[in-house]
């Protein structure tokens, strides 16, 4: 048996909403072995996002626990999750998040300055990596002066950068028309496969999620049921 990458264990989440709290997450069980791409759907507030952002260490159980790559979220330190993510994750949002006024190659290189790397060494990684995406004659432009396609390509160059084991994803095509969208869906699933990363990715878009190799289906915070796509779904 292969260490799962990600293991939760009755891992809730709740919001203080005034004086009641909304249960955004009621004990969900999920293991993703490494090498996997998992989507994530449900009907909207099902709590999608609130798992991806546990899983990402962007918020804190209040039960249950979260481990990923050996490390169990909830007990580690700010610290300890400021490292983690720079050092573990790569993410990829549905607005991209580009800097407007850096170049793609600074967009891409920017974990890598936050990591320390020397400026030639980021440099000649960020170029690398938009060939790789197809994106060489892209390199100095900024991100106005590109498609929405090409934009989240550089996003996804971006998230690569620091060479994560894990890549979360929060709705990637939900801002590119379906041809794009199915395009960065194929970029993304042949990285999984090629490059031995690990995905979780969430979508309301079952399109999308026909990508993956399992879909999880979330509602009102509890696992409904997990599909198996398998390897030539999509
Ligand atoms: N910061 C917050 N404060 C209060 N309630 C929140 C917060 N974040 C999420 N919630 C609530 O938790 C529940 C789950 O939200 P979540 O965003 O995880 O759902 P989702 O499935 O991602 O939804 P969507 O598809 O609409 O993005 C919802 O009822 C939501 O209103």
């Amino acid at each position: 048996m292969t260490t799962a990458l990600i293991a939760t264990s009755a891992l809730a989440r709740s919001y203080a909403m005034g004086k009641t709290s909304v249960a955004a997450l009621r004990g969900v069980d999920l293991t993703v072995q490494p090498g996997e791409f998992v989507a994530l759907v449900g009907p909207s507030g099902s709590g999608k996002s609130t798992l991806l952002h546990l899983i990402g260490g962007l918020v804190r159980p209040s039960a249950g626990e979260v481990w990923v790559h050996g490390l169990e979220l909830g007990r580690s330190s700010d610290a300890e999750l400021v490292a983690y993510r720079r050092d573990t994750l790569g993410f990829i949002f549905q607005s991209f998040n580009l800097l407007p006024i850096k170049s793609a190659w600074e967009n891409v290189a920017v974990p890598l300055m936050l990591a320390g790397v020397p400026l030639a060494t980021r440099k000649a990684r960020a170029l690398t990596l938009l060939e790789q995406l197809g994106l060489a004659a892209r390199a100095d432009h900024r991100p106005a002066e590109l498609s929405g396609g090409e934009q989240q390509r550089v996003a996804i160059a971006r998230s690569l950068a620091n060479r994560p084991r894990l890549l979360l994803a929060d709705e990637p095509t939900g801002n590119l028309d379906s041809r794009t969208g199915k395009e960065i869906m194929n970029l993304l699933q042949r990285l999984v496969r090629d490059e031995g990363l690990t995905m979780l990715l969430v979508t309301h878009d079952m399109g999308v999620a026909s990508f993956a190799d399992r879909i999880v289906h979330l509602r009102d915070g509890m696992i409904e049921r997990i599909e198996a796509v398998g390897r030539d779904g999509g």
